[in-house]
């Protein structure tokens, strides 16, 4: 079996993905098997202004009454994974999409404290590895499932459950941002205390939160995780990822 490079895509880069983006994908699936979980932040915040209703967060996380479920599903299931999927497709990637509720992909536990938010206590491997033997590219919108309720579960809480199920090898956050920024410049490393550290000192904010504490949750199964910029070319000229390291150790660069 190839190893297994998990790619979660933010939702604010998924409409500026370039070119060389996709045939870094095609490049990497020569060696690797990979899999996309993509969020879709910013795509929810906008529908739910169009319909008036207003946008709560806490920590990062979507606060989830029953009717911004609704759109939440429209959203992350529909137009944001749809659009993902013909993308991939254009630049020759097979690719199939689907939400967590599929095949019981992502069994959900309940965050009840946040309305119909989940975290993930349960990935459907097996679906996983048949669809990459057949040749395909999973893309899958984090939507999670418990008793027949569905779930909003954050893109990269996602992304890290399915790369640890998989015990994948590299678990990109493909986002906006060059990594963690720290007085306007790249933290290259960073281990689990000092990232605390930053959230704590208010300097990790927002959908950064979520992000890290991801990776940090993601490291006891996945050898490398790192946050990476979509909108510029993460690969340096020596061949390494440019980016935010997170590590296990101390050690911070
Ligand atoms: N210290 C930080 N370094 C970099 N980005 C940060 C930091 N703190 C907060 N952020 C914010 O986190 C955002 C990325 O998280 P998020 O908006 O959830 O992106 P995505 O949709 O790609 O998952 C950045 O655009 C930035 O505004
Ligand atoms: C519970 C929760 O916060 N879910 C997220 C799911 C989408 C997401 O994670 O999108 P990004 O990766 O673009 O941030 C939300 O509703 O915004």
């Amino acid at each position: 079996m190839k190893d297994i490079i998990v790619i979660k895509c933010g939702g604010s880069i998924l409409s500026r993905l370039s070119e060389t983006f996709f045939s870094s994908i095609k490049e990497l699936q020569k060696t690797c098997d990979v899999v996309i979980v993509h969020g879709g932040g910013p795509e929810i915040d906008a529908m739910l202004k169009k319909l008036g209703i207003a946008v709560h967060k806490k920590a990062g996380l979507r606060v989830t009454t029953a009717e911004v479920l609704e759109v939440v599903q429209m959203q992350l299931c529909g137009t944001v994974n749809k659009n993902l999927v013909a993308t991939c497709s254009a630049y020759g990637l097979q690719a199939v999409g689907l939400s967590g509720c599929d095949g019981n992909l992502l069994i959900a536990e309940p965050v009840e404290e946040l309305g119909f938010v989940g975290e993930v206590e349960g990935v459907n491997r097996k679906l996983i590895h048949h669809l990459l033997q057949q040749g395909f590219v999973p893309i899958i919108a984090p939507i999670g499932m418990k008793d027949g309720q569905l779930y909003n579960i954050n893109g990269d809480t996602a992304a890290a459950a399915v790369a640890a199920a998989l015990q994948a090898r590299q678990l990109l956050f493909v986002t906006d941002v060059p990594g963690i920024l720290y007085q306007n410049r790249l933290v290259r490393e960073a281990e689990e205390t000092y990232v605390l550290e930053l959230i704590e000192a208010g300097v990790i904010t927002g959908g950064m939160i979520p992000k890290v504490q991801a990776a940090l949750a993601a490291l006891n199964c996945v050898d490398e995780v790192i946050i990476i910029n979509g909108l510029q070319n993460f690969i340096d000229e020596a061949g390494y990822i440019t980016g935010t390291k997170i590590i296990k150790k101390v050690g911070v660069k």
